[in-house]
């Protein structure tokens, strides 16, 4: 039986480079795409459609107009918005949205475009940061910190967007409430994240649980909290050890091994309710050539591992 499969290889604009101050993440998919990715997962039996970039042809943004603490906000919100109906467009045609990054901004517009299309989807954040900053919690005011952080309500309440250029798609959108979240593999929380993670209760389970209980465990009690959902998987590759996945922007020691990390995607893959996915923070220019090489085949054997490579 064929899936058919909307590979987005198209992400490497500009804009979502801004969610965070290395260049380079704009060049993940691209390397993606030239790694032989369509051919992996045409082998794995998906149909895979390899559209153009898309076109983030963009305004003169008013970089004045930009508030301090969210660097490029204007750019962020174009690029998100343009994404967000895109993946909106696709998933009501019927097709299995994969975005690869670019910056873990990218997804403000992928959850948006979803969520829109499937209110009730169980989100998976596999990463080492939480993301749930706003721009006036956060210390770096990188985007990339505060996908997760825009689209929940908090407790002290609804975010003004009026005060983010470019974000007004996001006034009237979809919120994520805190029982279709769940974390896997957080060790780098931002103070105010910890927060609001024990107020919103929101399911986390850090490096300290993969330890306790083994990502089997883990995995299991992920899976089963979001039981009856529809899932998306939003992968940033510096959850896993930086021994593994060197060339990427905010590294943090101690995280997935390699086999955990395959281990997660293979699992989500037998449950049979993946219906999208991102793939984040890959940036090349952020390690030797071997580092880069090694980050962006991980990527490759990661995203394949979701995709079902190891269903027998
Ligand atoms: N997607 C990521 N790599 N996020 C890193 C965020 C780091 C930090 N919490 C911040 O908000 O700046
Ligand atoms: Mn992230
Ligand atoms: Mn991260």
């Amino acid at each position: 039986m064929y899936i058919y499969i909307y590979i987005y290889i198209s992400f490497l604009r500009a804009p979502q480079t801004y969610g965070q101050p290395f260049v380079g993440t704009d060049s993940g998919p691209r390397l993606l795409r030239e790694g032989g990715l369509a051919t992996m997962l045409t082998q794995l039996g998906w149909r895979v459609e390899d559209i153009a970039d898309l076109d983030f042809s963009l305004h003169e943004m008013q970089e004045s107009a930009n508030p301090a603490n969210a660097r490029n906000c204007a750019l962020v919100g174009h690029a998100s918005n343009i994404l967000a109906d895109v993946v909106e467009t696709k998933i009501k045609e019927g097709l299995f949205p994969l975005i690869l990054g670019g910056d873990h901004s990218v997804a403000i517009g992928s959850l948006t475009g979803i969520l829109r299309a499937r209110p009730n989807t169980g989100i998976i954040w596999v990463d080492a940061h939480a993301d749930l900053n706003i721009p006036e919690t956060s210390g770096s005011g990188n985007m990339h910190g505060m996908p997760l952080g825009l689209l929940m309500d908090h407790p002290d309440g609804a975010y003004d967007f009026s005060k983010l250029p470019g974000f007004d798609f996001l006034v009237d959108g979809p919120r994520i409430s805190p029982e279709q979240l769940v974390y896997v593999g957080l060790r780098d929380v931002d103070p105010t994240e910890r927060l609001w993670i024990k107020d919103l209760g929101i399911k986390a389970f850090t490096m300290t649980d993969v330890d306790n209980y083994g990502i089997g465990q883990v995995m299991s009690k992920a899976l089963d909290h979001l039981k009856g959902r529809p899932l998306h998987l939003s992968y940033d590759i510096d959850s896993v050890d930086p021994a593994d996945a060197p060339a990427t922007g905010t590294r943090v020691r101690g995280g997935l091994t390699y086999r955990e990390a395959h281990f997660v995607g293979e699992i989500i893959a037998r449950s049979g309710s993946l219906a999208s996915a991102d793939i984040v923070e890959v940036n090349p220019s952020l390690s030797d050539d071997d580092g880069a090489n090694e980050t962006v085949e991980l990527g490759l054997q990661l995203i394949t591992s979701f995709m079902g490579k190891s269903i027998i």
